[in-house]
C-alpha cells in the first residue's frame, strides 16, 4: 500500500505532510516511508518463510545507511558491486557473510576488501577475473567462494540500457563458455565453487524471462553435478519492477507470485532430476524494494512560457535524479497541495546547463511559483545516482517514521563540494 496519500488537500508521507518537511529542511529533499520500506522487504521476507533463501538487497537501488540499518534488521543480506558498497553495508551493522558481490570490473582492492571480511560469494562474470581472485585469495591465505555470474541470453523486454542478460551486454560469462569457465574455476586451488548466478535486467513487469533464465540455470546446474561440479545456491537476480504511474501501463508481477513460482520450479525440479545437496535461493531485488517507498521534494522557481512550450523550473535537476535524463524515463510529478492556479501543459525542468536537464515532459500541471511538487516513486535509483553537476550539493535525505520525520543525510554545501581539491601552487 502507498505511504504517500493526500488528506486535507496536501500529500503526506505517512502522518506527515510534505510542505512541512519542506518548512524545516528544505529542497529538494527525498523522503521515504519507513512502513512501505519494510512492507516491501516482508513481501520478498513472507514468501521465503521456511525455504532456504536470502534476500541480497541490491544496494544501488538506495544505500542510504538508515535504509540498508532498517534491511539489516530484518535480516537481509546485500548485493553490493564496490569495496565502498561493502563498507556501507559495515557501517550500518550488516553482516558481511550475507554479502554477495557483483559487476564485472573488481579491483586488487576490492577483492581483498571482501575477503578480509568473509562475504558469502563472489559472482564472478570472466576468466580473468577468476584468475585475479585465486591469486588475491592465495596470497592471503584463503579461498574465495564464487559463484559464476552466466549470460542465459534472454530477452527481458526492457529498456536497452536496463537490459543485461543479453549476448550483447558485457555482463555475465555466455551460456554456451559456462561449463568449460565452470572446470576452469574448479581447478583453482584458492576458489571454492558454491554457486550460479545471473541478473538479466531491471523493470520487468513480467516474470516470464526471469523463469525461463531460471530453466537455463537448473540445466546448467544439472550438467555440472554430472561433472562433479556441485552447486549450494541458485541466484536468480534482481528485476522485478514497479508501477510508475504513466497512463496505460502494465502492473508488475507481485512478489509473492513470482517467488512461489520461483520456489515451484525449484521444487519440481529437485523431486524429478537432483538429488545432490541442498541448494539456497538467493534473490537481489533493489528497485521493488525501495523505488515506491520514496518521493523528491522540489519547489518551483519560475514559470516559463517560450515558444512552442511551457517550462515549469524547479529548484531540483537532473544531477538529483538522473532516470528521465538517462532513459527517457516517465516519473510521475504531483503538486503537494493542487492549488486555484489555471492548469497549463508543462515540461518540468531544473537549473542545470543541459537540455537534458527535464524531470518531466508535457505534463499538465496547475501551479504556481513557490509551489511544492513531489517526483512520485523515486527511491530507487535516484540519490544513489546523483551527482554535483554545476557544482550542486546533493539533497538531502529524510525518512518519516508515522508522525516523526527523521534526517538520514543532511544537503551537502557548496564548500563540502570542492573540499578535496587544491590549486597549483
Ligand atoms: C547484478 C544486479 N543485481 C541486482 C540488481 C537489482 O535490480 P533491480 O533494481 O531491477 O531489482 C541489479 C540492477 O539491475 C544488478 O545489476
Ligand atoms: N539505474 C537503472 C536501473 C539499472 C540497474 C542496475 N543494473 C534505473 O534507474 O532504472
Amino acid at each position: 500500500m502507498s505511504q504517500f496519500a493526500y488528506h486535507n488537500g496536501v500529500l503526506h508521507a505517512e502522518g506527515v505532510p510534505l510542505s512541512a518537511i519542506a518548512e524545516q529542511f528544505g529542497t529538494p529533499t527525498y523522503i521515504y516511508s519507513k512502513a512501505a520500506l519494510l512492507g516491501n522487504f516482508a513481501a520478498y521476507a513472507d514468501a521465503c518463510r521456511g525455504r532456504d533463501a536470502l534476500v541480497c538487497y541490491a544496494m544501488k537501488a538506495n544505500s542510504n545507511l538508515a535504509i540498508l540499518d532498517l534491511l539489516a534488521r530484518q535480516g537481509a543480506g546485500f548485493d553490493i558491486v564496490s569495496g565502498g558498497e561493502l563498507l556501507r553495508v559495515i557501517a550500518a551493522g550488516g553482516d558481511p557473510r550475507k554479502v554477495i558481490f557483483s559487476g564485472v570490473g573488481k579491483t586488487v582492492d576490492e577483492m581483498r576488501l571482501a575477503l578480509e571480511h568473509d562475504i558469502l560469494c563472489f559472482n564472478v562474470e570472466s576468466i580473468p577475473e577468476l584468475h585475479r581472485l585465486n591469486d588475491v585469495a592465495g596470497s592471503m591465505g584463503k579461498r574465495a567462494r564464487i559463484s559464476l555470474r552466466v549470460n542465459p541470453n534472454v530477452d527481458p523486454k526492457t529498456h536497452p540500457y536496463i537490459a543485461t542478460g543479453l549476448k550483447a551486454n558485457k555482463f555475465g560469462v555466455a551460456f554456451d563458455d559456462a561449463l568449460a569457465t565452470y572446470r576452469t574455476a574448479a581447478q583453482l586451488p584458492h576458489l571454492e565453487v558454491t554457486g550460479i548466478d545471473c541478473h538479466i535486467g531491471s523493470q520487468l513487469l513480467d516474470d516470464a524471462p526471469l523463469l525461463e533464465a531460471l530453466d537455463r540455470l537448473i540445466e546448467l546446474i544439472d550438467t555440472l553435478g554430472k561433472e562433479g561440479i556441485v552447486l549450494h545456491h541458485l541466484d536468480i537476480g534482481g528485476g522485478i519492477g514497479i508501477n510508475y504511474g504513466e497512463a496505460g501501463e502494465a502492473s508488475p508481477v507481485a512478489v509473492a507470485d513470482y517467488l512461489g513460482r520461483v520456489f515451484a520450479k525449484v521444487d519440481a525440479w529437485r523431486a524429478a532430476r537432483h538429488h545432490g545437496a541442498p541448494i539456497k535461493v538467493i534473490f537481489e531485488p533493489g528497485r521493488s524494494i525501495v523505488g515506491n517507498t520514496g518521493v523528491l521534494l522540489t519547489r518551483v522557481e519560475f514559470l516559463k512560457h517560450g515558444e512552442e512550450k511551457n517550462f515549469c523550473v524547479v529548484d531540483a535537476a537532473m544531477n538529483d535524479m538522473m532516470r528521465p535524463a538517462l532513459y527517457e524515463a516517465w516519473m510521475d510529478m504531483q503538486p503537494v497541495a493542487p492549488g486555484q492556479a489555471p492548469a497549463q501543459t508543462y515540461d518540468v525542468v531544473g537549473p542545470i546547463c543541459e537540455s537534458g536537464d527535464w524531470l518531466a515532459r508535457d505534463r499538465k500541471l496547475a501551479v504556481q511559483p513557490g509551489d511544492l511538487l513531489a517526483m512520485m516513486q523515486a527511491g530507487a535509483y535516484g540519490l544513489t545516482m546523483a551527482s554535483n553537476y554545476n557544482t550542486r550539493g546533493r539533497a538531502a535525505e529524510v525518512i518519516v517514521d508515522g508522525d516523526v520525520c527523521h534526517l538520514v543525510r543532511r544537503r551537502e554545501t557548496p564548500a563540502e563540494l570542492y573540499a578535496l581539491e587544491s590549486v597549483i601552487k
